[in-house]
């Protein structure tokens, strides 16, 4: 029996609900404008030589439930059952970051606060964020606690963002901007990946307000 058909039913049947629920939740935030935006959830034991994950179908409205919203791929992103959906066009970032990271769920969506600051701090290529409460929701206490989000090229080859991604990824900050384009965020299950991504959310909305008080035109 291959890995991925040795992972039982009811194992595959919980994620797919969680990850409804999830897409679901997202949907309400709007935050799959236009069909942008994916998530993913690993299944089943890790390696980083070999995974399996349930991966948002490409170019769905993402804001509807139905029977083909999500289909299983593995750390190739080849699917693991016969379908015809294919796979999120930016499965290649998915499996990357869960090949360095080991992470349980990613999710990727597009705001118009995290467009503008990927833009805004684009020459330095991350976005310093300094002494804001929410910094602890990454897992990181220290006093006024100081951290850097990377930024990376918004390539239209989605592959060849793969390697600024395998260069820039911070072990430390459970994110990656793509310039004018969106965020990716992870976590070791879809709980803390979620509570990433709303902690990012909030941290891009407070610098674009902060930076406009400030008088950045
Ligand atoms: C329609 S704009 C969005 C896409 O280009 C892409 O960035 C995106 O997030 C969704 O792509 P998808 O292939 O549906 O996962
Ligand atoms: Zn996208």
């Amino acid at each position: 029996m291959s890995a991925f058909a040795s992972i039982p039913l009811e194992e595959k049947r919980r994620v797919l609900e969680e990850f409804t629920a999830i897409k679901a939740d997202f949907a309400s935030r709007g935050w799959f404008a236009g069909t942008g935006g994916n998530l993913s959830m690993r299944i089943g034991p890790y390696s980083p030589d070999e995974f399996f994950f349930a991966v948002t179908a490409s170019g769905k409205d993402k804001t509807r439930s139905t029977p083909e919203d999500f289909l299983f791929v593995d750390q190739d992103g080849k699917a693991c059952e016969t379908t015809s959906l294919r796979p999120s066009a930016e499965t290649s970032l998915h499996r990357e970051i869960y090949r360095l990271t080991g992470a349980g769920a990613i999710f990727h969506i597009h705001s118009v606060f995290n467009n503008i600051v990927s833009e805004w701090f684009w020459e330095r290529r991350s976005v310093p964020i300094e002494g804001v409460e929410l910094i602890k929701a990454f897992n990181i206490w220290d006093e006024d606690a100081a951290i850097d989000v990377p930024i990376v090229t918004n390539y239209a080859d989605v592959p060849r963002i793969v390697p600024e991604i395998t260069e820039r990824l911070d072990p430390r900050i459970p994110g990656l901007l793509i310039r004018k384009h969106g965020i990716c965020a992870w976590g070791k299950d879809a709980f803390e990946a979620k509570k990433h991504l709303e902690a990012f959310e909030f941290l891009f909305e407070y610098v674009y307000r902060w930076e406009l008080l400030k008088g950045r035109a």
